[in-house]
């Protein structure tokens, strides 16, 4: 089997804003913005976000990535282009490996699921055979702490809770790459300290870690170097001492 590795090269990815006809007044207040991707005037005459453009990374085995930038500079496209989940408008993105993605807030929780059902259909997706499941969800639902809202439809969830069942399930399987939005952000102080031996646990076992944050502190605690988002082009690159 292939090593883990993401490589993509010269990547744009572009928004439509259908809502937004390109005409002269917006062109006037969009010029104006001074973070998020840049404003364009699309061939369907309406704006476009230029939320990525020109992005070319190759990560190997052992990176441990920081992205950095402002609000809107392109960090949460980059991590799903990264994840597979979104594809790049122009350029290639090749991943290698199983990849598990922890965004903030929780994503995609079908709200009618109960917090049990939701473990499942989230290790089914990542590939966990069904008996493997049935063998690691009750340690799952006993990490959660969330009792008896675990047969309950998530929409009852408060944010907090959303995001403890989506981390309890994400960090309960090994996997090669793991890409991360601003860290942590597990909850109360208890579940902190829990989550943050799970999440070293867990990040060691992975060959390749990309982590998006506003925290240059949390960045260089994590990471190998970064690479600085500015309206979607990597303007700079650091690799830490
Ligand atoms: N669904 C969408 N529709 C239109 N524009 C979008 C959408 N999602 C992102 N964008 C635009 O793409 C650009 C990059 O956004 P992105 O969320 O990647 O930034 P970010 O660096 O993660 O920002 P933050 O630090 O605020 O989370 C921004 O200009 C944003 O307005």
């Amino acid at each position: 089997m292939s090593q883990p590795s993401i490589q993509l090269t010269d990547v744009a990815v572009r928004i439509p804003i259908w809502s937004a006809p390109a005409n002269r007044s917006l062109k006037q207040a969009a010029l104006r913005f001074t973070t998020g991707g840049r404003l364009l005037a699309g061939d369907s005459g309406r704006f476009e976000v230029a939320a990525l453009d020109g992005v070319s990374l190759d990560l190997q085995p052992g990176t441990r990535l920081g992205l950095c930038g402002h609000n809107g500079a392109g960090k949460t496209t980059l991590l799903r282009v990264l994840a597979g989940i979104l594809k790049p408008t122009s350029g290639t993105a090749a991943i290698e490996g199983d990849t598990a993605v922890l965004i903030k807030p929780s994503m995609g929780l079908s709200p009618e699921l109960t917090g049990r059902e939701f473990i499942r259909l989230q290790s089914l997706m990542a590939g966990i055979s069904p008996k493997d499941v049935e063998q690691k969800i009750d340690s799952i639902v006993d990490f959660s702490e969330l009792g008896d809202f675990i047969d309950l439809p998530v929409r009852t969830y408060s944010a907090g809770m959303q995001t403890r069942l989506s981390f309890s399930v994400v960090t309960a399987y090994p996997t090669d790459i793991v890409l991360l939005d601003e860290g942590l952000g597990t909850g109360d102080e208890s579940f902190q300290k829990k989550a943050r031996d799970r999440m070293d646990r867990w990040l060691n076992n992975a060959a390749i870690i990309v982590l998006a944050s506003h925290s240059d502190a949390l960045i260089r605690s994590m990471c190998h170097s970064a690479v600085y988002l500015e309206k979607g082009r990597i303007v700079r690159e650091e690799i830490f001492n």
